[in-house]
């Protein structure tokens, strides 16, 4: 599915919070929002999501104006995966992650066998089969994030925006997500703070500093020591990895 991100401006209160960003995803394409606590990459996707109305320029997903369309609309074609809340959800792990199939169910009654089986096959395809009728607050950390990516899949989104998916994962784990998430064949979004991850997975990296794009492209054209130093205020070494040559990232100190 189609994306493009078109001179978006979002004001948060009195603050611009980001300006004039422009970026565009094609089908299947995976593409990193990186960038310093605080860059816009939080915003970016809800903005993306049409949950944030930009002062100016517009989102289009699939030929629909993000924040203009209806939300069921806009439901069918984009989940959003956001970092987590710790709220209490009085609700098991399968039943959060049939809320995520709703908008393509006519109505909250009927179809209740059809959406368990998709839950449950949703959960087993993150790992996360077995814990599929635990209370969500008796679950940990990772286990919950493996629960929303398959709430957001069971969504059967064309676009599917992640706000830092790694999070709380251990190290196998943030590998099968990625591996799975980039696998899906649908378009991707995702803000991620491991810039290796980003080198490994992204077709695309867009990094934001102060609510701009500071740099746009291939992880191999953009993800250069002179980038990382003038976003990040690090120094850091760029290797090359000797089985496929994408760029590896070992970090030596703060600028
Ligand atoms: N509701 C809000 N009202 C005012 N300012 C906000 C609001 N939400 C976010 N901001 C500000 O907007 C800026 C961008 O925040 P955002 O959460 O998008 O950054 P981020 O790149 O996702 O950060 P992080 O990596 O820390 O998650 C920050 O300066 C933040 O303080």
């Amino acid at each position: 599915m189609e994306l493009s991100v078109e001179h978006v401006t979002v004001r948060r209160g009195r603050r611009e919070v980001l300006t004039d960003v422009s970026f565009s995803a094609g089908p299947g394409e995976f593409v990193g929002l990186l960038g310093p606590n605080g860059a816009g990459k939080s915003t970016l996707l809800g903005a993306i999501a049409g949950m944030l109305a930009p002062s100016s320029g517009q989102v289009m997903v699939d030929g629909l104006v993000a924040h203009r369309a209806p939300r069921r609309e806009i439901a069918r074609r984009l989940a959003l995966m956001e970092q987590q809340a710790d709220r209490s959800i009085p609700l098991t792990a399968v039943e959060i992650v049939e809320l995520g199939s709703l908008p393509h169910h006519r109505a909250f009654r009927g179809g209740h066998a059809q959406r368990d089986s998709e839950a449950r096959a949703a959960l087993d395809s993150v790992g996360a089969g077995a814990f599929a009728d635990r209370a969500w607050q008796s679950l940990s950390g990772g286990e919950r994030q493996r629960v929303s990516v398959a709430r957001a899949l069971a969504q059967r989104p064309g676009v599917l925006l992640l706000d830092e998916p790694t999070n709380h994962l251990d190290v196998t784990a943030q590998l099968d997500t990625l591996d799975l998430v980039s696998r899906l064949g649908v378009t991707v979004v995702a803000a991620l703070h491991d810039l290796n991850h980003a080198a490994r997975w992204c077709t695309k990296v867009v990094v934001l500093s102060h609510g701009r794009v500071a740099a746009e492209g291939a992880p191999a054209e953009v993800l250069t020591g002179q980038t990382l130093a003038a976003v990040y205020g690090v120094d850091a070494t760029v290797l090359t990895h000797p089985a496929d040559g994408r760029p590896v990232i070992a970090f030596d100190r703060s600028a």
